[in-house]
């Protein structure tokens, strides 16, 4: 049985806070340093280790982190997790995205359907759909094959399938495995659907509509602006358009689609990734095998989040990490900082994940908490972000942890030689450059110039991203986040924080206003 209690009535929370805090600067310099990157560091899947050598911690800072993770209980929460125990306690719902990649404990039997088959019985389904497609077996009205796919959905509906195509599309080109170009409408803003459509050969495109709840404004709004298109080309918008979402949705049973494939309440949103929200557009574009290679990877790195040993538990432990430096040195905030284009939107599907699951001001019972929980997330690829908001990361009066993200290879395999070295090898001096620059700074006798140092990172060192690490990758920050929803005693997988500004959104349109929404009403020219 676990116990659910509040970060701060945890004796080894106490414990952790008294520690002596460690001097990064010190720690990171001369051999010490040297000795701290070749040890604190643990493998990952996908060929990756997460280096934690940066991060204000040392070994007494470590063991009182392992003491927490105990009291805390993290690997049996997860258990309980995997095993079916109802963790969404606001919307009473299990918590199963890790069964869309594999099995790690119990079978779960829910609504009378055992769920990992169901999940890969739609994955099954996917499969086949996107062999017909790339076979030309399934076709436009005209017999002709179709060439682009278009992604219809906002939010967890958008942000990771976007994410995991622009990470695998150059390597895809590279290894022989592009099927499908994909494109994506998300903003209400009529200039995104228009400007996707104007540069889409609609006749040739087909478009898969992502809901799981079916009732998202955004998405049905353009919905019926593609469809809109489509009839305006004399095309008929059933015969270019699929489904996915879940099988309680009103779109689950509409004649409007090609074939629906379909989710369900247990996977939230922005945990959707690995299920038929993903699964549809990576499959259409790059082929289910490469589908299943990137679940290959999440599960697997599923496998070591489960281990108890917390020193070789990569999630477990950045989420502890994470925890001391928003609790206990309080920190507020997160840069995500990919060295790799291919990440571009990486960041952007991490904010969602992070600050949607963990930006609570309730634990998990509905009472108030008295600590901080989630910290804003952002971030960039460098080395775009080095020149645009790491001089307040270097000399702000607040100090960011970073998380570095780094790979000895690049995708496509072109570069060129400049001044000595590859552009490869410039970005990867770039990023072990600033991991030193920030822990251990520079004096210097004009305080301009004088950079104090002992600002915390971590970096996941990988070989190339391809199928594999990226599973491997986005499993670990789902994992992580998990984790410190865990720690802090929230709900992680519920986001009422969102629904307010919906209703009022919608009073705005029915012009049932007043007060100040009226005066913003007329200023918008509602
Ligand atoms: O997939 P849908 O039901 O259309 O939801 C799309 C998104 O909208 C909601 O407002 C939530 O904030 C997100 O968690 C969700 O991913």
């Amino acid at each position: 049985m676990v116990t659910w209690n509040n970060l701060d009535t945890l004796a080894s929370f106490k414990e952790l806070s008294e520690v002596e805090r460690v001097n990064l600067v010190e720690a990171m310099s001369g051999e010490n340093g040297a000795d701290r990157v070749k040890n604190y560091s643990v493998p990952m899947a996908g060929g990756f280790s997460y280096n934690y050598a940066a991060k204000q911690v040392d070994d007494k800072v470590l063991a009182a982190l392992v003491k927490l993770a105990e009291e805390a209980q993290l690997a049996e929460k997860f258990e309980a997790l995997y095993n079916g125990e109802v963790i969404n306690t606001g919307e009473k719902r299990l918590v199963l995205h890790h069964m869309t990649r594999g099995q790690l404990g119990d079978a779960v039997t829910a609504d009378g359907v055992d769920k990992r088959s169901f999940y890969v019985e739609q994955q099954e389904r996917i499969a086949d759909f996107a062999n017909k497609v790339h076979s030309g077996e399934i076709t436009n009205a005209a017999g002709e094959k179709f060439t682009t796919v278009v992604q219809i959905g906002i939010g967890g509906s958008d942000l990771g399938p976007r994410a995991m195509y622009l990470a695998l599309e150059n390597w895809a080109k590279k290894n022989g495995k592009f099927k499908m170009e994909a494109k994506f409408i998300s903003n209400v803003d009529p200039d995104d659907a228009a400007a996707v459509l104007n540069s889409t050969d609609v006749a040739h495109a087909i478009f898969v509509l992502v809901s799981k709840s079916g009732t998202t404004l955004e998405t049905l709004t353009n919905e019926s602006f593609v469809k809109d298109a489509l009839k305006k080309a004399g095309l008929d918008p059933s015969k270019h358009m699929i489904a996915v979402t879940s099988e309680t949705s009103p779109l689950a049973k509409s004649d409007d689609y090609l074939a629906a494939f379909f989710m369900d309440d247990y996977i939230g949103g922005r945990f959707s990734s690995t299920s038929a929200v993903g699964g549809a557009v990576l499959s259409l574009a790059f082929g289910p095998e490469v589908f299943a290679q990137f679940l290959e990877g999440a599960a697997a790195e599923d496998q070591l989040s489960a281990n108890k040993d917390v020193l070789k538990n990569p999630e477990m432990l950045d989420a502890l990490i994470g925890v001391y430096e928003r609790n206990v040195l309080g920190y507020p905030a997160t840069a995500v900082l990919p060295y790799s284009q291919a990440l571009s939107r990486f960041p952007a599907h991490l904010q969602q994940l992070d600050m949607e699951s963990n930006g609570k001001s309730v634990n998990r019972f509905g009472e108030p908490v008295d600590y901080p929980t989630g910290p804003v997330i952002f971030g960039e690829p460098g080395t775009n972000g080095q020149h645009s908001f790491y001089q307040l990361l270097h000399q702000g009066t607040d100090i960011v942890p970073l998380q570095f993200v780094g790979f000895k290879n690049s995708q496509i395999g072109t570069d060129v030689v400049i001044q000595d070295s590859t552009s490869q090898q410039k970005l990867c001096a770039n990023v072990a450059a600033q991991i030193v620059a920030f822990a251990c700074g520079k004096s210097d006798e004009n305080r301009n110039k004088n950079f104090e140092g002992g600002r915390p990172s971590s970096i996941i060192i990988g070989e190339q991203v391809n199928p594999q690490s990226l599973g491997a990758l986005l499993a670990h920050f789902e994992n992580k986040i998990m984790f410190q929803g865990f720690l802090w005693n929230v709900n992680s997988f519920d986001q009422e924080g969102v629904q307010l500004g919906k209703v009022l959104a919608k009073r705005v349109l029915a012009h049932e206003t007043d007060g100040a929404l009226k005066v913003f009403s007329d200023l918008l020219n509602i």
